[in-house]
């Protein structure tokens, strides 16, 4: 029922406005996927390759293709999968591009979902999913390589932990946006946005910590339940040279870690994405001992949600906690496997949009799939309520 007997590609608009791969499979019993790549800015040098659209486009109709079409299931992810892997024959996607890739992977994905007639979290996830929900981690100020002339550190993320419901963790979220924003204002800061929607002031990093301080407390007190925050440093974009660029200050790497460990304590943060550059295992190993017992120190560029490099993270400790992106690896089976490992080893696994996002939802289900304590997917901004508005549908039960 579920064999593939089409998969087209066509060019869709990013949130930014570039050009991304989207993907749309059937099956022979009329099942029907659709799903789109997303895009990064800050991306990690061991990514799976992003091709220009057009030419993963034409890559992928000439190798995957006809490795689909009549001849896999779209119910056996990992048959689709594997058939994506054998159709560009390298270990990164360079051939039919991880935009591609990732397209199908998710398409075929919820073609498979959609003749079983269940809700794609349910059909990855299996019959016992669906009762957990991930704290959102909202993306409220930023700047890095998503907004020019704003924050040196890339995001500012409210996690609302205390929520007692999905719905309600994320409102909690726009609350703070809003109120982060009322505080620009009573500062006299202006603040345009970044690409995902934060708001972009140029503010220092000291500055935008204690707007947040003031923010997250104050929705807390209105709201009722414990809400805490967190941040992606991206810290390898800053890191060149040797030591950590914070506009004209530089840090060394025992200077960033201790910086690091104190901002833990004083703004006692749930959540560090990315402390350090992408290569320093070894200064991920000791911030994680140094803090590891009281929040996520979490590995974006570091892993690039990539098995070998997740295990060479295990081996010594990096970090206790790897955020998830399909297109980082190119296929929902590889960001599962990545999953497992993770989980084996007693890490958290956080599921995460990027910076340039579509409507597609299905990191919404993939983050209830795998029940993943957290999933960063923005605050506000349509392409990233898609994904909110999603988590809340299925709390609901009504996808
Ligand atoms: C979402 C992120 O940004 P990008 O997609 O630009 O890598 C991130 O760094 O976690
Ligand atoms: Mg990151």
């Amino acid at each position: 029922m579920t064999r593939i007997t089409s998969v087209s590609l066509r060019r869709v608009l990013d949130s930014r406005g570039n050009p991304t791969v989207e993907a749309d499979v059937l099956t022979e019993s009329g099942g029907f996927g659709r799903a789109a790549a997303p895009s990064g800015a800050s991306t990690g040098e061991y990514e799976a390759i992003e091709l220009p659209p057009t030419e993963a486009i034409a890559a992928a109709r000439r190798h995957a293709v006809p490795r689909l079409v009549d001849e896999v299931y779209a119910g056996d992810q990992r048959e689709v999968d594997a058939a994506l892997r054998a159709a560009d024959g390298t270990e990164n996607f360079s051939e039919i591009g991880a935009n591609s890739a990732v397209a199908i992977s998710m398409a075929a994905a919820k073609a498979g979902a959609d003749v079983l007639g269940a809700p794609l979290y349910q059909h990855l996830g299996g019959a016992f999913r669906g009762d957990n929900f991930p704290t959102p981690l909202g993306n409220v100020i930023g700047g890095g390589e998503h907004a020019k002339e704003a924050t040196n550190i890339q995001e500012f993320l409210a996690a609302p932990v205390g929520a007692p419901s999905v719905s309600e963790a994320v409102f909690a979220n726009a609350k703070v946006h809003a109120r982060a924003s009322e505080i620009l204002d009573e500062r006299g800061v202006p603040a345009a946005k970044g690409d995902e929607g934060a708001w972009a002031p140029a503010v220092s990093d000291a500055e935008a910590f204690e707007i947040m301080e003031e923010a997250v407390s104050d929705v807390e007190d209105e709201l009722g339940f414990e809400i805490r925050f967190g941040l992606d440093i991206a810290a390898s974009e800053m890191f060149e040279d040797g030591v950590y660029h914070y506009g004209d200050e530089t840090k060394t790497t025992d200077e960033q870690i201790d910086y690091v460990a104190e901002m833990v304590d004083e703004y006692d943060l749930v959540y560090v994405e990315d402390p350090l550059d992408e290569n320093d295992y070894e200064g991920f190993a000791e911030l994680t001992d140094r803090v590891g017992d009281r929040t996520l120190i979490c590995g974006d560029d570091l892993f690039v949600t990539n098995v070998d490099r997740l295990q060479e993270g295990i081996d010594v400790g990096a970090a206790n906690s790897i955020l998830i992106k399909p297109n980082q690896i190119g296929t929902l089976s590889d960001a599962f496997d990545a999953v497992e490992l993770a989980s084996r080893n007693g890490m958290d696994a956080v599921i995460s949009h990027r910076s340039g996002e579509t409507e597609d939802t299905t990191i919404a289900h993939l983050a209830v799939a795998t029940d993943a304590p957290f999933i960063k997917t923005g605050t506000v901004q349509g392409e990233r309520t898609a994904k909110l508005n999603e988590l809340i549908r299925i709390a609901d039960d009504a996808v």
